[in-house]
């Protein structure tokens, strides 16, 4: 059943009772950001998970979908900030400053000034840890499992943590109260680690959450001492619900409401800033602070923009943007000044580090633009991520290197004609819950690349288990050839000129030696995969880049 409400004007109620079995609810609002409902029970007003909100693109049609139906009461908090006056006055976008944006007190000030030096926008702003304050927690948690207690005070990593934070703390001129408390219950977990002699996952998650905790905490300090009321925030404790699955959980759907109904009632019922916590939440089932995996706080930043419907998402960096390759293997990579939803996400996916793999899916599904752009130099224009661009002049966009990457060659032990290969092959990477990169097939032999960031994720003695018993489990209906230390060379572009890229690259490739081992287009017709040997890949990198970036490309004919 799906009911329908139609809102003109500031005059609407503050809550609408559904009837049960309600699945739909679809709102006409005079805001073109309306955006947050929350789905309550008032019996314990405990919010819905099944609850999705979609905007209808382009319009200010907004539907509450409630798969489980079963509704009690909708409230509309936008309804409320507009009767109170408040919807011009609405958050407007999310900033996310990552690691190296707030490396040091410098760095934190530089920050403060750039978001200050927007005067009409009312951010909600996203920080990850000080620089490599997370590498130097797993190091720290890693240590204590073999030091002995009583050495966990001399473990060099804590120290190095501590010294960074009283030491940004007080160049801020802002209490060193304001982590104190973390340092300490830090060093005890240390000494629990040493105690237990194990770093767990889970454990490995609350360790490196004391990095989040502790950079937003003082950088809100910081705000509010400077004159601008800003309000820290934990993602663990505001309705960052995730799955279990420690060091790389998923964002769960009632996130999304949850988080909106947080951050609006607070900026409607007393305007600060919020600050929150980059890469963490809260496990759905064990109640446990989880993270979102390496770089996770891109995801934050979108999961939020998605949350409240913002009008953009900016992510800042230290780089001018996304570059046409990682500038770490070619100095040379220069900034792509536009990207489709799907080009980037392939792109985080296939292995460039600037963006976090899952980071684009809130976004797109929100239809909310991301900013790449460069806290070192503000004024260089950055890339912008929207759903559709201009692809008539496009060839190649990014290249992208994944190293390490496992594959394997499965050859059919049965006759030509016999069906069913391909799915039980495919079976029993879904039994052994593996996901699989790339492919190429013929009717009897699969080549294929395994995901190194969930295999990987996994502790090294279970990873070589793990692929023993997927080869042990292949051998029963093929040959099977495990090939180690490849690498998958993405070509990230416009794959309508598929015969255009593939010349030019196999052209370049032949030209340097190179044996490309396997090749696949994928369906999403902004990627081809090449595998190469790992040692061989970086130096096809800058060949192609050359190639396709640095010298001219024939035109193009439709
Ligand atoms: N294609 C690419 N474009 C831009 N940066 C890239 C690319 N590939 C790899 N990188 C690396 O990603 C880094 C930025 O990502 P990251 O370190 O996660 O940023 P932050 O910590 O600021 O969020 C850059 O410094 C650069 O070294
Ligand atoms: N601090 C976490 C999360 C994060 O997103 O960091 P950054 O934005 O610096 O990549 C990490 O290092 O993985």
């Amino acid at each position: 059943m799906a009911a329908s409400l139609r809102f003109s004007g500031l005059k609407t109620p503050p809550a609408y009772s559904f009837p049960k079995q309600t699945t739909s609810l679809q709102c006409h609002s005079a805001s073109p950001t309306l955006l947050s409902f929350a789905a309550f029970r008032p019996s314990n007003s405990s919010i819905l998970r099944n609850i999705s909100l979609r905007r209808c693109c382009e319009s200010r049609v907004f539907r509450v979908c409630c798969q489980g139906g079963n509704v009690d009461v909708i409230q509309r908090n936008e309804f409320e900030a507009a009767s109170s006056g408040e919807a011009e006055n609405q958050l407007t976008c999310v900033m996310k400053f990552g690691g190296s944006s707030v490396a040091s007190a410098e760095r934190m000030r530089e920050v403060a000034d750039l978001i200050l030096s927007f005067p009409n926008e009312r951010p909600v702003i996203v920080l990850s840890a000080m620089g490599k304050t997370t590498n130097k927690l797993l190091l720290a948690g890693e240590k204590a499992v073999s030091c002995g207690v009583t050495n966990v005070d001399a473990i060099e990593e804590l120290n190095f943590i501590k010294d960074l934070h009283y030491r940004t703390a007080d160049e801020l001129g802002v209490e060193r109260s304001i982590v104190d408390g973390h340092l300490e219950v830090l060093e005890q977990l240390l000494k629990g680690i040493a105690m237990m002699k194990e770093l767990t996952l889970r454990t490995k998650d609350y360790l490196v959450s004391f990095g989040e905790c502790m950079s937003t905490r003082i950088f809100a300090a910081y705000l509010n001492k400077i004159g601008f009321k800003a309000r820290q925030y934990d993602a663990f404790e505001i309705g960052f619900i995730t799955t279990d699955d420690f060091t790389n959980a998923d964002i769960l759907e009632a996130t999304y409401p949850a988080v909106a109904k947080r951050l609006n009632d607070d900026w409607i019922s007393d305007p600060a800033i919020p600050i929150v916590t980059g890469f963490l939440g809260k496990g759905w089932r064990s109640s446990a602070i989880t993270t979102l995996g390496r770089g996770g706080s891109d995801l934050t930043a979108t999961t939020i923009g998605k949350a409240l419907g913002l009008r953009e998402i900016q992510v800042w960096k230290d780089v001018d943007g996304v570059l046409t390759c990682d500038p770490n293997i070619y100095q040379h990579a220069e900034p792509v000044p536009y990207l489709t939803f799907e080009e980037a996400a392939e792109l985080a996916y296939f292995g460039a580090q600037v963006l976090h793999p899952q980071s684009m899916r809130p976004a797109r599904e929100g239809d909310i633009p991301v900013r790449v752009k460069n806290s070192y130099n503000p004024n260089a224009p950055g890339t912008l991520i929207t759903r559709n661009r201009d692809m008539s002049k496009a060839v190649l966009t990014s290249i992208v290197l994944k190293r390490n990457v496992t594959m394997l060659d499965i050859v059919s032990t049965r006759m030509l004609g016999q069906f069913g290969f391909l799915a039980k092959v495919f079976s029993i990477f879904e039994d052994l819950g593996i996901s699989v990169d790339v492919v190429a097939t013929s009717e009897v032999s699969i080549s294929l690349t395994l995901d190194p960031s969930k295999l990987w994720s996994r502790e090294l003695i279970q990873q070589a288990s793990e692929l023993d018993h997927v080869v042990e489990e292949l051998e029963k209906i093929a040959v099977v050839n495990l090939l180690q230390h490849r690498s998958i060379i993405s070509l990230i572009g416009n794959v309508q000129r598929s015969s255009l890229i593939l010349e030019k690259a196999f052209h370049v490739l032949r030209t340097n030696g190179v044996n490309v081992q396997m090749i696949s287009q994928g369906a999403s017709k902004v990627n081809i995969s090449l595998i190469v040997h790992d040692n061989e890949a970086e130096q096809c990198v800058r060949a192609l880049h050359s190639t396709f970036f640095e010298s001219d490309l024939p035109e193009l004919d439709q």
